[in-house]
């Protein structure tokens, strides 16, 4: 409180602003066990783990007047448009009193990538990527059981194919930046879980040096 820094910091962020939070990205394609290992880093690591997925379920639960159409985009793959999306993680982050987000499913698409950014200001400090192939998630996405309404075969086509044309790009474009950390994810969760350590207890060293 009150040193020089933590004012330079105030006027960066915008008058009372508080730091900005730390944000990982964890993407994946659809059934590649992102909310899986997430829940591992809360307890290991004590981020907290905002799905956009969940979110976007939540709202057409609570009624709000955008449930129908988030509610149809989901049952035919389809990326909701990000000002619907962003609204719900800035609101989540606010509500939180952690300063660490693991954001999983989300940027979705290019414009996910672009609105997030100008919006928020927020760089992903990196980019933990699920890489798994469409047999292994295909067949993960038929027993996941959860009850959802995009987890049949005509819908699970069309999000691999909306994964291939639009998200991959957004993790070619994280690549090209240095900021990916991509993890074999076809193995079992055990052991995609050392592998997802490796990246937390590293880039913890890093800090610390
Ligand atoms: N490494 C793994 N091996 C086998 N099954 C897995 C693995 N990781 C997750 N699963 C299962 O696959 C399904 C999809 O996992 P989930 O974490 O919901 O993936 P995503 O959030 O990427 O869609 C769930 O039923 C989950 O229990
Ligand atoms: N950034 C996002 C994330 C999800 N969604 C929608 O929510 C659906 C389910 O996303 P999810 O992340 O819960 O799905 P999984 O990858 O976990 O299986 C997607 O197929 C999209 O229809 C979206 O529109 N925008
Ligand atoms: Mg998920």
């Amino acid at each position: 409180m009150g040193t020089v820094v933590d004012a330079a910091n105030k006027e960066a962020n915008g008058s009372i602003a508080e730091k900005k939070p730390t944000v990982i990205f964890v993407l994946g394609g659809p059934g590649s066990g992102k909310g899986t290992q997430c829940a591992n880093i809360v307890k290991h690591f004590g981020y907290t783990h905002l799905s956009a997925g969940d979110l976007l379920r939540a709202e057409i639960k609570s009624g709000s007047e955008n449930g129908t159409m988030i509610q149809n985009m989901i049952k035919e793959g389809k990326i909701v448009p990000s000002e619907v999306t962003i609204k719900l993680l800035q609101k989540a982050i606010q509500e939180n009193g952690n300063d660490k987000f693991l954001i999983d499913g989300f940027p979705r698409n290019e414009e996910n990538r672009a609105a997030f950014e100008e919006v928020t200001k927020i760089e992903p400090e990196f980019v933990l990527f699920f890489d798994c192939s469409e047999e292994e998630m295909e067949r993960r996405l038929l027993g996941r059981n959860q009850g959802r309404e995009d987890d049949n075969i005509e819908t699970i086509r069309k999000r691999f194919n909306v994964f291939l044309e639009s998200s991959l790009p957004v993790v070619q474009y994280y690549e090209s930046k240095g900021k990916v950390r991509k993890i074999d994810a076809a193995k079992p969760v055990e052991e995609v879980f050392e592998a997802v350590k490796a990246v937390f207890n590293a880039k913890d060293e890093k800090a610390a040096a």
